[in-house]
């Protein structure tokens, strides 16, 4: 199902390969004269990258392979996909792929015919999950275009009954705490990541609610005054247990007049297994209207606010791009920069704001997110090596206690905003 070309197919658009990605190059993120680290690759045996690359690609391919009853040719590109990804070399998009001119522009040629493993790490994530679409057929004309490969693994997700539960518990908040629970569940949501629970089964579970690293909720609400004028553009990321709170928050902050107006971005196409599309949102609403008390009155708000434009619904291409959001197109920068604050959700969000580097955890998020064209917040459970905005103390509490595993066991979160 081809997608919109988006301004970065322009030749010489402000997202030009090279551009930006280059440690140190002029408009990287570290802005304020901050250098930028090198940027993290997949090559390093025994680093959360690599173990990436050489095991949970392969886990989900197999996971795909069980899920939906794909024809013999299918299996056999999803055999050749795994074995190239592991042993073999890039392979560009064929010339006549409908978004060929688009990955030209994200890269591509600078990447092709190196290993997935010297590449940056971002990158040939991103690129696995579009080489991982052509393989089931999604984009070419036949019985699989645009059947969502991970759909029977996020409706389990989603019609799980914890998710019952979690709905259910929303009667019984009481209303003035009821803002910032939903934020909160919408932060500890991104642990409800299918792809992370592939290679760390039970680590969602593991934690009893712990600790945020880093709070700026104040200073999210104050952007966000009662009976103000607000837009609020929210960047999602998971589907399913991560959207159903994502949407109580619009909601609620829609229905309590702390925002006017949102702009809801979701992905254009499936991608790292959970990411939630347009026809997530649909089975989301679904859910919530489907499902009672607080939960429905919520999801019929929200069918109304999309039915008369106060909540608007963006997939655009670049929300799938392999690249950071120092990249971005023009007319993304046009939506974020309209955006009283703009709410990026997840850990891939918080990777490609901040830049996916090897940024010292105390780099000021203020400084690395500086070139966004408005006040920014993410919202993420740390799954990934990358973090900044963290205080000296807090830093050193997390090594002494928890070594490096901090950084990547969905166990800790945190809610950061620039102003
Ligand atoms: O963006 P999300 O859903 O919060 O997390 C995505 C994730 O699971 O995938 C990447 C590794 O593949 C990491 O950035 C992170 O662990």
């Amino acid at each position: 199902m081809p997608d919109a070309p988006d301004a970065s197919d322009v030749p010489g658009a402000p997202d030009a390969p090279g551009a930006v990605d280059a440690p140190g190059a002029p408009g990287a993120p570290g802005g304020r004269g901050t250098p930028a680290p090198p940027v993290i690759l997949g090559d390093e045996p025994g680093s959360f990258p690599h173990a990436v690359l050489a095991e949970r690609h392969p886990a989900i391919v197999r996971q795909v392979a069980r899920d939906l009853p794909y024809d013999p040719a299918r299996r056999r590109a999803l055999d050749a996909l795994l074995e190239n990804c592991l042993k073999g070399s890039i392979e560009p998009l064929p010339a006549d792929a409908h978004d060929h001119a688009r990955w030209t522009a994200w890269d591509m040629d600078a990447h092709a015919g190196r290993s997935w493993f010297e590449v940056p790490w971002l990158w040939s994530e991103s690129y696995f999950y579009r080489r991982l679409l052509d393989a089931v057929g999604y984009f070419a004309p036949g019985p699989w275009q645009g059947v969502d490969p991970f759909r029977p693994a996020k409706l389990a997700d989603l019609d799980a009954p914890e998710t019952d539960a979690e709905l259910a518990a929303l009667d019984a908040l009481p209303p003035d705490g009821l803002a910032a629970a939903l934020l909160h569940g919408s932060v500890w949501g991104n642990r409800a990541d299918l792809g992370f629970r592939l290679s760390a089964p039970g680590a969602a579970d593991r934690a009893e609610v712990p600790p945020l690293v880093a709070d700026d909720s104040e200073r999210l609400w104050s952007l966000l005054p009662p009976a103000g004028d607000a837009t609020l553009c929210l960047v999602a990321d998971n589907a399913g247990r991560e959207l159903v709170p994502d949407l109580l928050l619009i909601a609620h902050l829609l229905t309590h007049g702390r925002v006017r107006r949102a702009v809801l971005h979701v992905k254009p196409h499936p991608y790292y297994v959970s990411d939630a599309t347009p026809a997530d949102v649909l089975d989301a609403l679904r859910r919530l209207t489907g499902a009672g008390g607080t939960a429905a009155r919520y999801g019929h708000a929200l069918r109304e606010a999309l039915a008369d434009g106060r909540l608007t619904l963006r997939a655009h291409p670049f929300s799938c791009a392999p690249l950071p959001y120092a990249r971005m197109p023009e007319d993304l920068r046009a939506d974020f920069a309209a955006a009283t604050v703009t709410v990026l959700k997840g850990d891939l969000n918080y990777r490609r704001l901040v830049g996916d580097r090897r940024w010292p955890p105390t780099t000021p998020f203020a400084d690395v997110t500086a070139y966004f064209p408005g006040p920014v917040a993410a919202l993420r459970t740390l799954k990934s090596d990358v973090i900044t905005g963290l205080a000296p103390a807090t830093q050193a509490a997390l090594d002494a206690t928890e070594g490096d595993r901090w950084r990547t066991a969905g166990a800790h979160a945190l809610i950061q905003v620039r102003h």
